[in-house]
């Protein structure tokens, strides 16, 4: 209880002061699967508009691991670290690669402090294929004029991705960085298969509670 109030006051005092016409934000990767987060922020502030970029879990799993990868070249394959026992097919739900793809089960837990109208669910393959597009829809969400549009992007080739035609303040064009936009090891489809058929209940979970279709199937 005490760790908990210690924890708001310095997440509180760590945000600038938010003035009239102005939003503050804040973004944290591991927010959305946090046990204790929807309970603390519903403390904070019970208005606080949400927003989580959620992809294909099984992509999102190959990308997790990709990074992992980046930073610790010895670890076993994703092959492996996918299956509790490979022989039988079970996989390693507690594999944080493949647990955070889960997503029906992590909004259940924020489902219990905030209506569902007050999170935003933003498509990561969208934002790849019509960047200005999903952009628009979080404009909108937060109530603020439409003004990045299709004029602030375009395809960078060599990137393999959109990027900002001039950075803010600044008349260069921006891509993200490397770490954004990885080469991704080749999976066995064998048990990419495996995969995409351990998510599509979840999935499906998760395209009812949020009336969208990320189409990931
Ligand atoms: N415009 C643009 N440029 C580069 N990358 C883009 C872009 N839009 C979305 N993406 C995707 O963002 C993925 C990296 O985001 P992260 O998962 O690292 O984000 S976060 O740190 O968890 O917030 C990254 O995942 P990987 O492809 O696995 O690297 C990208 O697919």
């Amino acid at each position: 209880m005490f760790l908990n109030l210690l924890l708001r006051l310095k997440v509180r005092d760590l945000m600038p002061r938010t003035l009239e016409g102005q939003i503050t934000m804040e973004k944290t990767p591991s927010y959305f699967v946090t046990k204790e987060a929807p309970a603390r922020i519903s403390s904070m502030s019970k208005g606080t508009k949400l927003i989580v970029v959620v992809r294909d879990p099984v992509t999102r799993a190959i990308s997790d691991y990709t990074q992992t990868l980046s930073k610790k070249p010895d670890i076993p394959t994703f092959e492996s670290l996918t299956f509790k026992n490979r022989t039988t097919g079970l996989i390693d739900t507690s594999w944080s690669a493949i647990q955070i793809g889960i997503y029906a089960k992590h909004l259940e837990n924020w489902l219990l402090y905030f209506p569902i109208g007050q999170i935003l669910f933003v498509s990561g393959e969208r934002l790849i294929s019509d960047p200005a597009g999903e952009l628009g829809r979080v404009q909108d969400f937060l109530g603020l004029k439409r003004i990045i549009t299709d004029k602030h992007f375009y395809f960078n080739k060599t990137k393999g991705f959109p990027c900002l035609k001039k950075a803010e303040g600044s008349s260069k064009p921006h891509c993200l960085g490397k770490t954004k936009g990885r080469t991704h090891p080749d999976i066995d489809q064998e048990v990419v298969q495996r995969l995409r058929d351990f998510y599509r209940p979840f999935n499906m979970k998760f395209y009812q509670m949020t009336g969208q279709d990320f189409g990931w199937d």
